[in-house]
């Protein structure tokens, strides 16, 4: 029987990893934590191209992580984006919902005439003061979440802005990162972003590092 020559440790491919990302990617123009956040974004997708179209708004990474350490709860569109936060990394046992699947919000969603990962929005409700809000999969929930700011919804402490897609994903996220309402973002420019970059950014403001 043959043995496959690969690394089992996972630690030790993480590890390498990261320093593939690092000798790879171009992080120059991002701060230490910036950089610290875009290589696990990088490992996510698995692609170093993708860094080109990272942008964080300079508060970013000081407030998300400062609200997390305080037990913000984390927000999130999608199931998947919520099931790919690393509970051990939390620093503060933090919360994280996801309320695509409350039996409200098909509902909420007829009666608003949006998407249900939209509707979802509508029951974060007074917790979304100074939470994280991670958007990984759906743009109009991010279109949605700008319109609920824009009328006056509580402000959270950052917003990670990262649907993915081909329609509504790109321009969700320039709206985003041209008007944010005051809140501290991260978008993954154009088409590329998804639950599992979104995850990866939560999981490194909840602790920087391997
Ligand atoms: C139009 C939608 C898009 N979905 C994309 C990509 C993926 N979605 C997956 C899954 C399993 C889910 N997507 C829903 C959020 C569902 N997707 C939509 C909607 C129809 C509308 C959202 C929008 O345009 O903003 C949305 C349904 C809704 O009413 O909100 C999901 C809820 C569908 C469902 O299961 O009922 C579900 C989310 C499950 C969860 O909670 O995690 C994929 C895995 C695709 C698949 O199933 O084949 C994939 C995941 C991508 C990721 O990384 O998250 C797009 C491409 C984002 C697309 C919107 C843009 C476009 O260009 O079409």
């Amino acid at each position: 029987m043959t043995d496959y020559d690969y690394i089992r440790d996972g630690n030790a491919i993480y590890e390498k990893s990261f320093a593939i990302i690092r000798s790879e990617a171009d992080l120059s123009r991002f701060s230490e934590a910036e950089a610290d956040v875009a290589v696990r974004m990088i490992h996510a997708a698995g692609s170093v191209d993708a860094v080109r179209h990272f942008d964080f708004s300079p508060d970013f990474v000081t407030s998300a992580r400062a609200a997390l350490a305080a037990g913000a709860p984390i927000f999130c569109d999608a199931q998947m984006v919520a099931h790919g936060v690393t509970h051990a990394r939390l620093p503060a046992g933090n919360e994280v919902i996801c309320t695509l699947r409350d039996p409200r919000t098909a509902t909420i969603a007829a009666e608003i005439g949006n998407t249900r990962s939209a509707a979802a929005l509508k029951l974060w409700g007074e917790r979304m003061a100074g939470a994280v809000v991670a958007i990984g999969n759906a743009p109009t929930a991010l279109f949605f979440l700008l319109e609920m700011l824009r009328d006056g919804a509580p402000k959270p402490a950052a917003i990670l802005g990262m649907p993915v897609g081909f329609v509504g994903a790109a321009e969700s996220k320039d709206a985003l990162a041209e008007n944010s309402y005051g809140v501290p973002w991260a978008v993954v420019r154009g088409r590329l972003g998804g639950s599992a970059m979104a995850a990866a950014a939560l999981n490194s403001l909840a602790r920087p590092g391997l």
